[in-house]
């Protein structure tokens, strides 16, 4: 591929990401039950019982019969990820309709998002901080635009509610939020500008008592395959 070739797609990709975020950003700030974290820096929202306890319970099961140890990419991140991680069945009925709702709120073209993951951590495991959006200096940059490109908003769902820990902190914004069950949060990886923003850097934090239990939804700058 030709340097020009190269500086075209990336270019392309960061409209398509610029525009992603504008769409979302218009729809999530036109709904009355999505709140908008005020932080600087980073666009976040909340949105309360954005599932229903049944749901909760529902999912919950789901994950236990998904979940094995986090496949992380291991060699650049080795510590990154120590939860039980699981796809869930994007075909199941249930699933289908629960991920139509969070891109009907997000206003999002269905076809970007990936497949939900289901995560559960026991006392002690945890999500060390990291970005969502892929980095051109990761070994799998190259196979991910091939798949979809960059990765734009996170939708990320709370199951239940932890007895210590768990929760999920943005340190470079001073944000910590404590798992709520059923509700969604959601924010752009990228800035306004399209480009990745250092701010969206996050982490689950270790469990102390409990399990936690969480959901996530990526969505890239491309169709997602
Ligand atoms: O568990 C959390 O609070 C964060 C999860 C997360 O960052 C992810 O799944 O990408
Ligand atoms: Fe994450």
């Amino acid at each position: 591929m030709s340097f020009f070739a190269k500086r075209k797609s990336e270019t392309s990709e960061t409209l398509a990401l610029r525009k992603v975020g504008e769409t979302v950003r218009l729809r999530l700030s036109g709904d009355g039950g999505v709140y908008r974290i005020p932080v600087e820096g980073l666009e976040i929202f909340g949105v309360a019982d954005f599932f229903s306890t049944a749901e909760c319970d529902k999912l919950m099961a789901i994950v236990d019969s998904v979940a094995r140890p986090s496949p992380t990419y291991k060699g650049t991140d080795a510590t990154g990820r120590t939860s039980y991680t699981g796809d869930v069945d994007p075909f199941d009925p249930f699933i289908l309709m629960l991920q139509r709702r969070i891109d009907d709120l997000m206003g999002i073209d269905p076809a970007l998002g990936e497949t939900i993951q289901g995560q559960r951590y026991e006392p002690g495991q945890e999500f060390r901080a990291h970005y969502d959006h892929f980095l051109p200096s990761q070994h799998f940059w190259d196979t991910e635009q091939k798949r979809g490109g960059q990765r734009s908003w996170t939708a990320m769902a709370y199951l239940n509610a932890v007895e210590e820990g768990g929760t999920t902190d943005f340190p470079r914004v001073n944000l910590s939020i404590p798992p709520q069950p059923g509700a969604l949060l959601i924010w752009n990886n990228m800035k306004p500008d399209g480009t990745p923003n250092p701010d969206a850097l996050h982490a689950g934090t270790p469990v102390v008592r409990g399990t936690k239990y969480v959901l996530t939804k990526w969505y890239r700058a491309r169709p997602w395959h």
